[in-house]
């Protein structure tokens, strides 16, 4: 078990020393950014794997507005996508949602959302957890040379079924269990009337036959 403590001394701190609790009173935050059309337990997953085994203070999952991907059917509107995530990570206290990219419009580039977010936070060290797939597309983001060399920025990758998990961009790579299953798939199995039981959480499941979402 990793002990995610900061570190306290009685005595004279050396130089090294406190580089180190500087380094430690600076938050760690994971950013899940995901169009979360709709979110589901894989996310969950993955959020909680990573918030533990790296010690995060926290992780809040960021909606995107127009996702960059030119090839993603366009998603339902923000505002119930956002619904769907504040029933899904309620009552976990390391989980949170990060809106600067619903209110910041257009595509979602994460280049102009991290210049931002890490302007306006100095002292947080952000880990920006993306799947395999996402990986493997990593050579075709927005700015991709600029953002790897933004400080305080580090891409943490989750493996993910059908994907070649593979890149030469600096990645921390994290072992999560692999849950196979996508938003698409969720959507899917609605429009043809299978269960979504246990796929994603039972509040969302509910919002979502409410709201008649992807029943198309
Ligand atoms: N089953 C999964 N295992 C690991 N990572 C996942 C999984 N599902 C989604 N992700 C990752 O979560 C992030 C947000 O994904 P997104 O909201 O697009 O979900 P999705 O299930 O991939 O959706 P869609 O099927 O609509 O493309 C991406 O980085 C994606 O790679
Ligand atoms: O900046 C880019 O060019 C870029 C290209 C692809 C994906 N992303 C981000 O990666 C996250 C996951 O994307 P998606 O398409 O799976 O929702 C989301 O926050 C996107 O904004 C970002």
């Amino acid at each position: 078990m990793q002990q995610c403590g900061v570190l306290t001394s009685t005595e004279t701190v050396t130089e090294p020393q406190a580089k180190l609790i500087h380094s430690q009173q600076r938050q760690r935050v994971g950013l899940y950014g995901g169009t979360f059309n709709p979110i589901h337990n894989a996310h969950l997953l993955v959020a909680d794997q990573v918030q533990s085994l790296l010690c995060l203070n926290r992780v809040d999952f960021m909606p995107d507005f127009i996702p960059p991907h030119v090839d993603k059917k366009t998603a339902i509107d923000a505002h119930k996508r956002v619904e769907m995530l504040k029933l899904a990570i309620k009552g976990n206290p390391h989980f949170g949602i990060e809106l600067t990219e619903l209110e910041r419009g257009g595509v979602s580039y994460t280049y102009d959302t991290m210049k931002h977010l890490l302007d306006k936070n100095p002292l947080t060290e952000y880990y920006f957890i993306i799947g395999g797939d996402m990986v493997d597309y990593l050579p075709k983001w927005h700015r991709i040379n600029d953002l790897v060399k933004l400080p305080r920025f580090h891409f943490v990758g989750v493996r993910r079924q059908g994907a070649q998990n593979e890149t030469n961009y600096p990645v921390i790579w994290v072992d999560v269990p692999t849950v196979a299953f996508s938003s698409t798939d969720i959507r899917h199995r609605i429009s043809t009337g299978q269960s979504i039981k246990y796929m994603v959480p039972e509040k969302v499941e509910q919002f979502i036959k409410e709201h008649r979402l992807y029943h198309e």
